[in-house]
């Protein structure tokens, strides 16, 4: 459903994303773990038509989503981590609107819409506007209306970020239960282990541009003969802090010269 080849991309002289390579079957729940600046979002950006790769291929359901965008985007739907729900609007008109830009039939609109509320606890608050919501409800009907036009590939780049582990538990449950009914391939990036490993079939774990290991949980944790994901990631990624360390450094940098002075 999704095969990425050497896709790379560069910013400038930085290279976010480094010749990496990847497939995903269709049905399959895919994780993409990575510590901050690994290369995730840049990575599920390009594979949603948001950002042009430097170079590389990518297929998603056998076309090249640079190339037939609009037939593209009608396979996928997206949830990122920048919330885009109206809030003056009711949980019902989010649906409804996210309906007629991507052309649902009237009739089969208002069924899925039901359903779909429904599936992520939101129908008895349909009415409600969204600026009302707490966070994970929000997040669930996001996900909710990014599935209102039977997408092939759920894209979710990190979509319990700041969520209570309640909701990040209830969440998952959901995608989880329509990935099994609909048969929807997930795509994910998460920074919870825990959440990786009980929700997502195959991991891929991606640090300074590249992919370093992919596989099953467990198949992760033999190659590092670890017994937790959270330890087979910190041996195959390191200790050291990323973006902290980059500022820790840029501040020492800073220091020195104004001792120079
Ligand atoms: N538009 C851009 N211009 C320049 N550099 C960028 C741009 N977008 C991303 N980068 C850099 O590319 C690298 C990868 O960023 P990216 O956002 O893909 O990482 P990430 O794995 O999603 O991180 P996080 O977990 O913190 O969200 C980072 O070093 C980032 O600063």
């Amino acid at each position: 459903m999704i095969s990425v080849r050497n896709l790379v991309r560069r910013f400038g002289d930085f290279t976010a994303v480094k010749e990496i390579s990847f497939d995903v079957a269709q049905g399959e729940i895919f994780a993409f773990l990575g510590p901050n600046g690994a290369g995730k979002s840049t990575t599920i950006k390009m594979l949603t038509t948001l950002l042009r790769p430097t170079s590389g291929s990518i297929q998603l359901d056998g076309m090249d989503p640079n190339v037939h965008q609009k037939e593209a985007r009608q396979r996928f739907g997206i949830v990122f981590q920048d919330p885009s729900l109206d809030q003056e609007q009711t949980a019902w008109e989010n649906m409804e609107l996210h309906g007629i830009l991507y052309h649902v039939p009237r009739k089969v609109r208002a069924t899925r819409i039901e359903f779909l509320l429904k599936t992520f606890e939101l129908w008895d608050r349909k009415d409600s506007l969204v600026k009302t919501f707490s966070g994970g409800m929000k997040r669930r009907l996001e996900i909710a209306r990014g599935l209102l036009h039977t997408p092939k590939i759920l894209f979710l780049d990190e979509p319990t970020l700041g969520l209570d582990p309640q909701s990040r538990n209830q969440l998952w449950t959901h995608v989880k239960a329509l990935n099994e009914t609909e048969k929807t391939t997930v795509f994910l990036t998460t920074h919870y282990m825990d959440e990786a490993e009980k929700i997502a079939h195959r991991i891929a774990i991606m640090d300074h541009g590249a992919i370093i290991a992919q596989g099953t949980s467990a198949e992760l944790k033999q190659q590092t003969s670890m017994d937790s994901l959270e330890a087979a990631f910190l041996a195959l990624t390191g200790s050291s802090l990323r973006d902290e360390s980059a500022d820790a450094k840029a501040g020492l940098r800073q220091m020195a010269q104004m001792w120079r002075r």
